[in-house]
């Protein structure tokens, strides 16, 4: 059998005689100090800094793990705003990565929102401005041509878990051009810090098209290209060939599609399932994310959700994505798919979607209306408004999915209490400046009775002496585990059935919180090795399961098997190759 080329260009990973593992590297010195993945910066041991030659580059004393785990806690709380913590943990991920990971570990859900949403919004927007290291593969228009060779410049050779955007439309923000590859920077943070996918197995891609925001083309100090977007035939000309690129460098790597506008999300996905085995997080992780709170939801009134109207407040990539798998939930329970189909209202821009609006697309059109099956309702305008659907459809379920901020107002909340005094609302968008409504509010305007979650992190809140706990509906919730079950498995393809299987698991595992629609964010590593169990498990029976020393696992050995693999923040030993 051919050995296996080394895990980077610089080191690999190996076992000595008594079976430990050891990193071989062949860079020392400076070179060693600046490589993340190797680094551990004042934790190197004398025998190391002898060996590797790094004595008189860094201080005397030899910090324990502890020692600097605390050292860069304390300097990460001096930090003033959110942004600059971002930033602080960015630069040192950017140094030292297990010493990243170790902290983040240790307060992740004090830093979630700093690394991840609503913080990384800032850090979209400020990219350019505030650049300061490389970190991910980039490829653009200009250079696409040679995309198989600028992928030999990456230094890790066992990819398993890409995160790639071509940022246009970035969580609520908009097209924020070479910005959006703080998102996958900061998703692909999740995959290491919840879904145990080891940092040197991960690689963000920004995907440079072009953007349609003038501001940035006419900004010198944008670093992206400036020109503005690709579309049609050389997009997807564009695509292929990066696809193409990437299935030859990393066979084993499974990508996901991040924050595609409405326009192109779909056309990716469906062009791109088959050919490497992905998915969209916003369509299919959203749509498992909204499922699983639905669920919990339901069960929380002691219903059912085919008990429930519903009412999905944008149509993009996210609503769509979620109103298809309120679809397959309401299947689950014995509905036929237009009787699905019959419950579920998507209002647009224009109001709810009807057919004889301008540029319906082929993904929306199974939940257009037509004039005929709105007999009896009541409306001014030339298509009912998300008020007239809450209204004359009835709605118990209301989720919003349009980065709109404030768009759901007292009177349509009023008009659900008419239906229902438990009414489910999910302003889902994010980051938290982009909500629909704030939790607050909901909860007053309901008297407490509203069942509510948001995308971005909200304190808990009091009404009348009482706390309700605010879930975070987030995707975070799904694609760790459901990325990190899929690389388990070697996925060939990542099955629709795998996605629900990752709904439920959530759904299950929230059970235990009573009232709760989502578990608190500091169970996430614990869920994502659960779910990646599950997910892997639904590969095998699905036949997409090319890792064949875990087909004939039990499902405890399965879970035990993933709980072993996954990635842990410790320094091992450095020996010279
Ligand atoms: N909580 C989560 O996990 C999660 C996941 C994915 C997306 N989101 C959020 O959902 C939002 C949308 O993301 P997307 O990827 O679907 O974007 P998108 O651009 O694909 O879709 C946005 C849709 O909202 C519609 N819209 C805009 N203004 C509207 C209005 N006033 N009324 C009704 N519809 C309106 C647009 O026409 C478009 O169809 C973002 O804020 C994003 O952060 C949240
Ligand atoms: O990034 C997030 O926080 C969730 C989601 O993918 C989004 O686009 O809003
Ligand atoms: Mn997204």
């Amino acid at each position: 059998m051919p050995k296996s080329p080394p895990v980077s260009r610089y080191y690999d990973v190996q076992r000595d005689e008594s079976g430990q593992r050891f990193i071989a590297v062949n860079v020392s010195g400076l070179s060693l100090l600046q490589n993340p993945l190797l680094n551990k910066t004042t934790a190197f041991t004398a025998e190391e800094r002898r060996e590797l030659g790094l004595e008189g580059l860094i201080p005397p004393h030899v910090s324990t793990f502890e020692e600097q785990k605390e050292r860069t806690y304390l300097r990460y709380l001096k930090a003033g705003s959110d942004l600059e913590k971002h930033e602080y943990l960015r630069a040192l991920q950017d140094r030292n990565e297990v010493l990243f990971y170790a902290v983040l570990e240790d307060h992740l859900e004090e830093m979630l929102p700093i690394i991840y949403t609503p913080t990384v919004g800032e850090a979209v927007k400020l990219y350019s401005s505030n650049y300061r290291y490389p970190r991910g593969f980039t490829v653009s228009l200009d250079d696409i041509e040679r995309v198989d060779e600028m992928l030999e410049n990456v230094t890790v050779n066992d990819v398993r878990m890409i995160v790639a955007t071509d940022s246009s439309a970035i969580l609520g923000l908009g097209d924020q051009g070479f910005g959006g590859m703080a998102i996958s920077i900061g998703k692909l943070s999740l995959y290491t810090a919840a879904g145990g996918v080891g940092p040197d197995k991960t690689l963000p891609v920004e995907l440079d098209v072009g953007t349609n925001r003038q501001d940035l083309i006419d900004d010198p100090l944008y670093l992206g290209l400036h020109r503005k977007r690709l579309s049609g035939p050389e997009y997807d000309e564009f695509l292929d060939a990066f696809v193409e690129a990437v299935a030859y460098r990393y066979p084993k790597a499974i990508i996901q599609w991040e924050d595609f506008s409405r326009g192109t999300a779909f056309r990716v996905l469906e062009r791109y399932r088959k050919v490497v085995p992905s998915f969209n997080d916003d369509i299919q992780g959203t749509g498992a994310m909204a499922l699983a709170g639905l669920l919990r939801a339901a069960r929380i009134k002691g219903e059912h959700l085919a008990d429930q109207v519903f009412a999905v407040v944008g149509a993009g990539a996210a609503g769509i994505g979620v109103a298809q798998a309120i679809r397959q939930g309401l299947q689950l329970e014995g509905l036929t798919f237009e009787e699905a189909n019959a419950r579920i209202f998507v209002v647009d821009r224009y109001g709810l979607l009807m057919d004889e609006q301008p540029d319906i697309e082929t993904q929306q059109l199974s939940f257009v209306r037509r004039r005929g099956d709105l007999s009896g309702w009541q409306y001014a305008g030339e298509y009912p408004n998300l008020h007239d659907v809450i209204v004359n459809a009835g709605v118990t379920a209301l989720l919003g999915f349009t980065g709109v901020a404030g768009l759901f107002g007292q009177a349509d909340i009023e008009a659900m209490l008419e239906r229902t005094p438990r009414p489910i609302v999910f302003p889902l968008s994010n980051p938290s400046s982009h909500v629909e409504a704030q939790p607050a509010d909901l909860i007053r305007w309901t008297r407490g009775g509203a069942i509510v979650a948001s995308g971005s992190p909200f304190e808990p809140v009091e009404y009348e002496g009482k706390l309700y706990p605010i879930g975070q509906g987030n995707n975070a919730f799904i694609f760790p585990g459901l990325g990190f079950g899929a690389v388990a498995a070697r996925a060939r393809e990542i099955t629709d059935n795998m996605i629900l299987t990752a709904a439920l698991t959530l759904a299950e595992y929230t059970a235990q919180y009573e009232g709760q629609v989502y578990p608190p964010i500091s169970e996430l590593r614990e869920i994502s090795v659960r779910m990646a169990a599950r997910v892997a498990r639904q590969a095998i029976l699905d036949g997409v399961c090319a890792e064949r020393r875990i087909r004939n696992l039990s499902d405890e050995e399965l879970e035990q098997v993933i709980r072993e693999r996954a990635w842990e923040p410790h320094y091992l030993p450095l020996r010279r190759q």
